[in-house]
């Protein structure tokens, strides 16, 4: 499996963020997209996850085990907020996540429980998700990418508002979710301590600068 990304393009309303934009990540490889602040990192990720029309260029999936029409069906995408339902409890949340997901073709997600357990917060999945810390709720943001199998997470400042510990356990899911073939794209200022991933810097309009290959 290969993802490749050719050409892209993006606006914000009638401002062009970046052009030309290319590069190639393969399964088990992950890619870091560094640069400044409006830079153009999340809008990136928002056109890979097929949130936003690239202007031009294209984003797909080459030779996946079980080919996708859009890039973004292959993809799980955590983005600045933890599209968690704040009244709901995390179970209930997590639940939802699940059925509505379903699993794509070529692998299979956890339960709800294994879940939780696996971002540390086993025990309170029968609060609301409201009353967790923001560091808690990011946690559980990061279950949701678990309890379906998606082979491309795309994260946005994933490690925002986590805490030592926490940053460690989010490298182990994505080193995991690496090591079972899958493909891991993240903006961020931080380290994410993931050995030997790749970069992409972002230079705002005047295109992107490939740091690596
Ligand atoms: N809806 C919009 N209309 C016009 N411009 C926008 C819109 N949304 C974002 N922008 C602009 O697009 C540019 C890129 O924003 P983006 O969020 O992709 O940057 P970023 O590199 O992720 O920044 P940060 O590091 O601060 O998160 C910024 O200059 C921003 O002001």
């Amino acid at each position: 499996m290969r993802l490749l990304a050719e050409g892209l393009s993006a606006k914000r309303g009638e401002d062009l963020i970046f052009r030309d934009v290319s590069f190639g990540i393969d399964a088990g490889e992950a890619l870091i997209v560094k640069g400044a602040n409006g830079s153009g990192k999340s809008t990136l990720l928002r056109v890979l996850a097929g949130l936003l029309p690239a202007v031009s260029g294209t984003a797909r999936l080459l030779a996946a085990a079980h080919p996708v029409e859009r890039l973004g069906e292959a993809c799980h995408y955590l983005g600045h907020r933890n599209a968690m339902k704040r009244e709901l409890t995390v179970e209930e949340n997590l639940v939802f996540w699940k059925a509505f997901y379903g699993d794509l073709h070529g692998g299979a997600g956890i339960g709800v429980d294994a879940a939780a357990a696996a971002v540390g917060l086993g025990g309170i999945l029968h609060l609301p998700f409201g009353y967790l810390s923001a560091g808690q709720q990011r946690r559980m943001a990061m279950a949701r990418l678990l309890v379906a199998w998606r082979p491309v997470w795309i994260l946005d400042e994933p490690t925002a508002a986590l805490d030592v510990a926490a940053e460690a356990m989010f490298a182990g899911l994505v080193t995991n979710h690496l090591a079972q073939g899958g493909i891991a794209i993240a903006a961020t200022h931080q380290p994410l301590g993931l050995e030997g991933a790749r970069e992409l810097w972002m230079t705002g309009f005047a295109g992107a600068e490939q740091g690596v290959w």
